[in-house]
């Protein structure tokens, strides 16, 4: 097929659309957003070099407005905005659920999922209206998925993700005879799916605080969950470089950067989580080619891709395996596989290992000790890698 060749001007027209496309989109004119700037400025905080956009690929998330040196604090949101186990012991839940801890005590989560189905309830006669209408409407987690998504997804995978929708349901159950005794302005609102969405909420946007230690709550788990406004605009890297928590000194909830940032760039943070997988379950949205992204790799799967040994020739090397410790990090990253790997194969691949197991047992003791002594010799030891085939290759032919 003959291929027209384009104008300059189409290609200037194209690039255009191209810079465009992967331009981010300011979110100044948000009513919502506008809403939450006013709310949060009318509660002592002073503003930050941020705004939120629409980012390509991830979606809502913060642009700085200007240049940001490394080192910064980009955001100081002050406490009497977080919205904690404290902020709904102090509030009218909070006199509820301490009648109620006679009968039973409910976790962080379910508290904090409940006060926000309170505020919701309550419109724009809440003082936290503003934040609530400033929070996404749905969620990609998995308790979200329908069944046949579910069973798209590996074995292990759907079990954790049905794990997640048990522990909602659960959640959810535990909290009805409560809800219908000591709270009837919500009673026929609590639905599963109003639940489902104020769990969500704090699933996916909570940050940590120190604990609470209520004696009305449930001591089952942590009680550190804490929605921080604004700063929960913020996105994941798995690269980002910055410190985040609550200053005691200044009583603010602060993100201090330690990369600079260009004007119009998307400032992100670290969740802490860094495997997709992980950031599938509980965030509902994966990095593409995540760095901090692996596959574990079997023995067994090293084993197939090799031609047949008989039985005691798999048992010796298996043994010599175990020895030299080379069994952990069985990984495949982006940047391929693990020296570790590399170096199982390598001794999977070698013929008559047994004869000359002695020597090679002292080889790849050797050059495991270098590796974990330093990491300059972490470079020596992959230079020996490529040596290593020609040694072993030397030792069972000798
Ligand atoms: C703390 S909120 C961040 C702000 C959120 N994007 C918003 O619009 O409200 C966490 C949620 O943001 C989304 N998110 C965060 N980092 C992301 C990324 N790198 N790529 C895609 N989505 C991301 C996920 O939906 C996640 O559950």
């Amino acid at each position: 097929m003959a291929s027209k060749k384009r104008g300059r001007t189409w290609r200037k027209r194209k690039k255009r659309t191209r810079e465009r496309d992967s331009r981010p989109v300011c979110q100044g004119k948000d009513k919502e957003l506008i809403n939450l700037q006013q709310f949060m400025k009318a509660n002592d905080f002073t503003g930050c070099p941020l705004k939120p956009a629409i980012f390509p690929g991830t979606g809502r998330g913060v642009m700085a407005v200007r240049s940001i040196k490394a080192g910064e604090v980009i955001i100081a949101v002050p406490r009497k905005i977080l919205i904690s186990c404290r902020t709904v012991l102090s509030s009218r839940l909070g006199i509820e659920l301490k009648k109620w801890s006679i009968t039973s005590r409910f976790t962080c989560a379910q508290v904090l999922s409940l006060f926000l189905l309170l505020e919701k309830n309550k419109g724009a006669a809440s003082f936290w209206h503003p934040y609530i209408r400033s929070l996404p409407n749905t969620f990609t987690t998995p308790v979200y998925f329908t069944e046949t998504e579910l069973n798209a997804l590996s074995p292990s995978l759907q079990d954790k993700a049905r794990d997640l929708k048990k522990e909602l349901l659960h959640a959810y159950n535990d909290l009805e005879p409560f809800v219908a005794s000591s709270l009837p302005e919500l009673d026929s609102k609590f639905t599963f799916d109003a639940f489902r969405w104020a769990w969500s909420v704090l699933k996916t946007r909570t940050l940590y605080q120190e604990d609470c230690k209520s004696p009305y709550l449930s001591k089952k788990e942590p009680q550190t969950s804490t929605l921080v406004p604004m700063l929960d605009l913020i996105n994941h890297s798995p690269s980002a470089k910055a410190r985040f928590g609550y200053n005691v000194n200044t009583s603010c909830y602060e993100v201090r950067v330690l990369e600079p940032y260009r004007k119009y760039d998307q400032v992100f943070i670290s969740y802490g989580f860094e495997e997709n997988t992980e950031l599938m379950l509980k965030f509902g949205f994966y990095v593409p080619r995540n760095p901090k992204d692996f596959i574990k790799i079997n023995l067994s799967e090293l084993f197939e891709c090799l031609p047949q040994i008989s039985d005691d020739e798999r048992k010796n090397k298996v043994d010599l395996l175990f020895d030299s410790g080379l069994l952990s990090n069985q990984t495949c990253t982006w940047n391929g596989i693990s020296w570790q790997v590399m170096s199982v194969l390598q001794v999977l691949a070698s013929n008559d290992i047994d004869k000359n197991r002695s020597l090679f047992q002292n080889l790849l003791k050797q050059v495991i000790y270098i590796v974990s002594s330093d990491m300059i010799m972490i470079t020596l030891w992959r230079f020996s890698l490529f040596l290593l085939p020609i040694i072993a290759y030397k030792l069972t032919n000798v």
